[in-house]
C-alpha cells in the first residue's frame, strides 16, 4: 500500500478501510485539498447554474426543479477569484464548468476567458449538452476552452426524444460539429444507457463515435435523479455494457495509466472476416457504481451558488460565497475550503444497506 502524507491511500474497495483504520481528525496537514485518506483534489468541477434546456430522465423531474436566483449565482469575478485561489494556493490544476447546462450562461465565454487569463492557468474543460454551442464554439475556443465533454445518450430522434424529453438531437449534433470545426476535438461523448429505452444501442453509438472521430464513454446511471427512479435491480452496468459490445468488437483493456481518471478505457476491434467496416478505437466505461474509482478520487466541487462539496454523494456543504460577499480574505476561504475537503468520505456508499441518496440531484450539484 502507497502513503501520502504517512496515511494509507484507498485503492479499489472504496467504501472499506483496512481494519482498525481510523482516519486522524482535526487540521489538513498541508495546503493542499487532502482528505484524511490521503487523496489530493486536483480536478475542480464548478457548476454554472442549476437550470437547464433538457429534462433527461435520469437527471431531472419532467416538470423541471425550482432554480435559484440569478443573485444567488457567482458572478464571473466570483468565479475567477474562488478557481484562482484553487489554483494558486491549493493545488488545482483543472477546472470543469458543468451544471446544469452551462451553456446557459449568458457569460460563458467570459467566465472562460476570466479563468484562462489566471496565472499558472489550469486546464479548462465543459461539460454540456451541446445545445446552443453552434454559436458559441469558437467563441469559447478563442476564449481559452481546451476541450469538452458533450452528453448524447443516442443518435435516434425517438429515443433522444424519450430520454431528453425533448425534440433537440439535431442541435445537439450540430454543436458537435461546431465544436470540432473550431479545433475543441477530440470529443469526448457522454452516454448513459437505460434499459429498455436506449440500451440495445451500444454498438451503434460506438459505430457512429468512431466514425466521427470522437470518444465514447458509457456512464453507469448512479441514484442522482430527482424522481428517484434508480433501481439497483434494473440499471445497465458496464458488464452489461461490455458484454452488449463484445457481440460486435473484440475487447482488451488498454494499457495507458488510468491516473485518476473516472473512465476505464478498452480498445476496440470489429470481429468478422472482413465484412463490414473495419472500425477500431477505444471506448471508455464509467462504472461509478459497480467499479467505483472513489479511492483514486482526485474531485472537489464548487455549486452555482458557491458552495464546496467534497462529493457528488455528500449531504453536506461549505458555503464559500458568503463568506466572500461579506468580505472574507484569501486565507479564511482557503481554510473553509480545506476543512470541507478534510472530511470527505472514503467513497460513495451507493453499495452499502444503509445508502441515502443525497438531497440535491445531479443537476443541482453539477454533474
Ligand atoms: N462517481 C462519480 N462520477 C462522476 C463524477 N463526476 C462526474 N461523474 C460521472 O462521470 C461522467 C463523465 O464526466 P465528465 O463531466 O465528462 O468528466 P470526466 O469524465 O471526469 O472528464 P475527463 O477528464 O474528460 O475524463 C458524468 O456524466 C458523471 O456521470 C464524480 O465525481 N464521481
Ligand atoms: C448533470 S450533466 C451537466 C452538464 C450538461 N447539462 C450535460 O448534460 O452534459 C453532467 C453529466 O452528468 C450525467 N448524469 C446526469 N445524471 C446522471 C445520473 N443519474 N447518473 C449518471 N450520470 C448522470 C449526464 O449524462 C452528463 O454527462
Ligand atoms: S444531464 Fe445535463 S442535459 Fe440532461 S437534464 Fe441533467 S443537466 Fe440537463
Ligand atoms: S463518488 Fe465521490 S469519492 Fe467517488 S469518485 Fe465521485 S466524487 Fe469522488
Amino acid at each position: 500500500m502507497t502513503t501520502v502524507l504517512g496515511m494509507p491511500r484507498v485503492r479499489g474497495a472504496a467504501t472499506s478501510m483496512p481494519a482498525g483504520y481510523e482516519p486522524p481528525s482535526g487540521r489538513p496537514p498541508t495546503d493542499a485539498l487532502v482528505d484524511r485518506f490521503g487523496r489530493r483534489a486536483t480536478d475542480l468541477r464548478v457548476s454554472l447554474t442549476d437550470r437547464c434546456n433538457l429534462r433527461c430522465t435520469y437527471c431531472m423531474p419532467a416538470e423541471g426543479l425550482p432554480t435559484q436566483p440569478a443573485d444567488a449565482l457567482m458572478t464571473v469575478s466570483e468565479i475567477r477569484r474562488l478557481v484562482g485561489l484553487g489554483v494558486s494556493r491549493l493545488g488545482v490544476r483543472q477546472v470543469r464548468f458543468t451544471g446544469g447546462e452551462p451553456l446557459l450562461r449568458a457569460d460563458l465565454v467570459d467566465i472562460v476567458a476570466a479563468c484562462a487569463d489566471l496565472p499558472d492557468r489550469p486546464e479548462i474543460s465543459l461539460t454540456t449538452n451541446a445545445i446552443g454551442l453552434a454559436s458559441r464554439a469558437e467563441a469559447l475556443a478563442v476564449a481559452g476552452l481546451d476541450r469538452l465533454n458533450i452528453s448524447l445518450d443516442s443518435i435516434r430522434h425517438d429515443s433522444f426524444a424519450r430520454l431528453t424529453r425533448r425534440p433537440f438531437l439535431d442541435r445537439v449534433l450540430q454543436g458537435i460539429d461546431a465544436a470540432r470545426h473550431a479545433g475543441l476535438g477530440p470529443i469526448k461523448i457522454n452516454a448513459v444507457l437505460l434499459r429498455g429505452v436506449n440500451d440495445d444501442q451500444a454498438v451503434e453509438l460506438v459505430d457512429w463515435a468512431l466514425e466521427h472521430g470522437h470518444q465514447l464513454r458509457f456512464i453507469e446511471q448512479m441514484p442522482l435523479d430527482a424522481d428517484h427512479s434508480w433501481s439497483r435491480d434494473s440499471f445497465v452496468t458496464a458488464e452489461e455494457t461490455r458484454r452488449r459490445l463484445a457481440e460486435v468488437y473484440e475487447l482488451t483493456p488498454d494499457r495507458a495509466p488510468r491516473d485518476g481518471a473516472p473512465a476505464e478505457l478498452w480498445r476496440l476491434r470489429r470481429r468478422g472476416t472482413g465484412v463490414g467496416p473495419a472500425f477500431s478505437g477505444t471506448v471508455g466505461i464509467i462504472a461509478s457504481v459497480t467499479e467505483s474509482f472513489c479511492g483514486d478520487c482526485r474531485r472537489t466541487r464548487l455549486t452555482a451558488e458557491g458552495g464546496v462539496r467534497n462529493c457528488l454523494f455528500t449531504h453536506e456543504e461549505t458555503d464559500l460565497l458568503g463568506p466572500l460577499r461579506a468580505g472574507a480574505d484569501d486565507e479564511t476561504i482557503a481554510r473553509l475550503w480545506q476543512a470541507e475537503m478534510w472530511r470527505k468520505a472514503a467513497g460513495h456508499g451507493v453499495n452499502r444497506p444503509d445508502f441515502v441518496q443525497p438531497t440535491r440531484s445531479m443537476s443541482a450539484i453539477g454533474g
